[in-house]
């Protein structure tokens, strides 16, 4: 998960590859609290692990619950519908699936079981109107305390004084929000002992599929509601919560909607997206975006568990289309239509302005941020794509749909006029809430321009503290990150362990071309073995040295270097970046600090690994090499002519980090 202040993602021009899916949020926290309300345990597995699913684990926990995680599994003991505790204070932070279920069902375990519950969440949820859940539960007799502004959480859930009465049906409104309707049958069967349950919804429900599935994992925990259409739903009388023993849940229909779409924009010349997790068999209504995407021009094929996605007509066609099936994948839609000929039209979306954020307002700003022309109304929204792209920065409201849909307008290269910009998403943390590695799955299936990936370099001599800075900056931007000094202590290193001796130029040019060598975070592995402490060792860098002079073994390494130029962007450090290996980097820094400095550096770096070490000697050794790094005839150790001279031997680490910042920032487009 990128969880840094703003995410630039470069110009993109193509996508191939297969996503894995993560667990649907609407299955996950159903099944999480049918489970919890179960006797017995449930495994549950491939659940959904983001934040919406965490406040939901927490307040089982929370409510006395077992919650144990087995590897992958979840297992889940139920409380077999009797409270083991009396009182809590349940934080939901913005899970609307938490919330409002949560609510229907401890309202009756409060009110007939004598518990106090409060039920809060991040500010935003207490925007979110829950008034008609309330009023519906208040029908039956659960005495129930807005704390904070009427009609809104947070809540006090209080016990009752008299036994609930479920003899009447119990009504509630259906178009503001389905979860009323959803909470009420997941609480319900709790007091259906005395006789059914029936309620009857008032207006015209909003987001029917997501019924569906309240109805589909209720028959899957033993509870078979009746219905009459969309307004009339009956809970039998002794209805019980059986725990299925095992449930799998499948992949996220909502998540699905960002990498369909990338492969309609995206997928050409004979690329396709492969989208695994969830397909044809779903009981997502999401799924249904498939159809609006084909609308749009996308060629889809899928079978159970999967979809695969082409480019099909390009540009894309615009659609007018009632979303209220849809109403978070339709998000989608209206960035596709920045690719589209005409005007999109979507309508019938008046619950946006009442979920994450007002989701009306938000998507006709941040469209047109990007040029898009926009029109919207209380309940609908019309897009059509810009004339001229800008180069924008994404405020995403903390809503983790804006993050992830404003994420495929950088694809503008594509668009028709085509446009060649970055695009900025601001707080991209926030997808934490239903996807948190989607950056990740979408920077791993997108294709970019090399030219396009922005590079920053750092270069200077040893000790000067470049690694350390760049891989800071690295973590700041979200880029990745080029240690380019280790594959020169790897290509020693792996030498010296196939005993060829530093003189021998063709043998090291072998060894450097055949390097086995991976990255992960702050380890680095050499066929298959962890070495990131053995190449830190004094002996290996001197090797190291002078393995580098000979311009075989620069060559071998020169296109692995290049290749770590990938979408976002790079930091790479080391002596000749900014000179030799990406000599149009867009910033260019070179580090030095003094002798003494630098001697200090490494002497308190090997000091604190446990690494004797003598000061002096390593002041000798780094002039020493100096002179060496910047004498030897193939590239030198220099800073290139339009690098930012950076002697850093008076600032911290974090300052450093400020002035690179600083110096990138002032490059940018926005
Ligand atoms: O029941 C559910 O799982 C959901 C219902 C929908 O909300 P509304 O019914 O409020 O539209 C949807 O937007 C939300 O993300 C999940
Ligand atoms: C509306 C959404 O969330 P919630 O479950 O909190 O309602 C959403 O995920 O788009």
């Amino acid at each position: 998960m990128f969880s840094i202040p703003f995410l630039t993602v470069p110009p993109l021009r193509a996508a191939r590859g297969t996503v894995r899916l993560p667990g649907s949020k609407s299955i996950s926290n159903r099944v999480l609290l049918l489970a919890g309300l179960s006797e017995g345990t449930t495994v549950v597995r491939d659940l959904l692990d983001s934040d919406d699913t965490r406040v939901m684990l927490d307040a089982l926990r929370a409510l006395g619950c077992g919650v144990a995680a087995q590897g992958p599994d979840w297992h889940i003991t139920g409380l077999g519908g009797q409270l083991s505790t009396k009182t809590a204070d349940l934080f939901l932070g913005n899970a609307g699936t938490a919330m409002r279920p949560l609510t229907a069902a401890l309202a009756v375990l409060a009110a007939t079981q004598q518990g106090t519950f409060e039920l809060k969440g991040i500010p935003r949820m207490h925007e979110r109107p829950i008034g008609d859940l309330v009023d519906a539960l208040r029908q039956l007799g659960c005495p129930i305390d807005y704390l904070g502004n009427e009609g809104y959480p947070p809540l006090r859930l209080r016990p009752g004084s008299a036994p609930l009465d479920t003899s009447a049906p119990i009504r509630v409104r259906g178009d503001v929000s389905s979860q009323f309707l959803t909470a009420l049958l997941l609480g319900l069967p709790l007091v259906s002992d005395a006789g059914p349950v029936t309620i009857e919804v008032e207006g015209e429900l909003t987001s029917k599929p997501y019924i569906e599935i309240t109805l589909n994992l209720l028959a899957r925990f033993g509870i078979l509601v009746r219905r009459d259409g969309w307004a009339r739903f009956t809970i039998p009388q002794g209805s019980r919560y059986r725990s299925p023993g095992d449930i799998h849940v499948e992949g996220d229909a909502s998540s699905a909607s960002y990498f369909v779409a990338l492969g309609a924009i995206a997928a050409h010349g004979g690329r396709a997206v492969r989208i695994e997790g969830v397909g044809d068999d779903s009981i997502q209504g999401d799924i249904r975006f498939v159809d609006a995407a084909r609308a749009m021009g996308a060629d889809v094929t899928s079978g159970p568990g999967w979809l695969e996605v082409r480019r099909g007509a390009w540009p894309l066609k615009a659609i007018d289309l009632d979303c209220n099936h849809i109403p978070d994948a339709a998000m989608t839609l209206a960035v596709m239509a920045l690719f589209a000929e005409g005007t999109t039209r979507l309508t019938n979306i008046a619950s946006w302005r009442v979920k994450e954020t007002d989701r009306i307002a938000a998507m006709a700003t941040e469209l047109r941020k990007l040029g898009a022309r926009v029109v919207e109304g209380a309940d609908f929204i019309e897009v059509a794509a810009p004339e001229r792209w800008s180069a924008a920065s994404i405020h995403t409201y903390d809503d983790h749909r804006i993050a992830m849909c404003f994420s495929l307008a950088a694809f503008n290269p594509l668009a028709r006029p085509a446009g060649h910009v970055p695009v900025r998403i601001l707080d991209p943390r926030c997808v934490g809430k239903t996807f948190p590695d989607y950056f990740e799955a979408l920077f791993d299936v997108v294709e970019a321009d090399s030219a396009d990936v922005p590079v920053l370099t750092i270069d200077g001599p040893t000790a000067s503290g470049k690694g350390t800075l760049a891989s800071a900056v690295a973590i700041a931007l979200g880029y990745h990150f080029l240690d380019s000094g280790a594959l020169y202590r790897a290509t020693a290193l792996a030498a010296m362990q196939a005993g060829v001796t530093d003189t021998d130029e063709a043998g090291l040019a072998r060894v450097a071309a055949g390097l086995q060598l991976k990255f992960t975070g702050h380890q680095i592995w050499l066929a298959g073995v962890e070495v990131s402490d053995d190449l830190r060792q004094e002996h290996v860098g001197a090797m190291a040295s002078r393995v580098s002079t000979f311009p075989s073994v620069r060559d071998a390494l020169k296109a692995l270097q290049l290749s770590h130029r990938r979408v976002p962007g790079l930091v790479a450090d080391g002596r000749d970046m900014g000179t030799v290996i990406f000599p149009g980097a867009d910033l260019k820094v070179f580090v030095t600090a003094s002798a003494a400095v630098r001697a200090e550096r490494r002497h308190k770096q090997l000091i604190s690994k446990g690494i004797p070490a003598n000061i002096d000697s390593l002041r000798a050794d780094l002039e020493a090499r100096d002179l060496r790094d910047q004498s030897r005839t193939v590239a030198p150790l220099k800073p290139a002519e339009d690098a930012k001279l950076f002697d850093n031997s008076q600032l911290t680490v974090d300052q450093c980090v400020a002035q690179v910042l600083e110096w990138w920032e002032a490059k940018q487009a926005f």
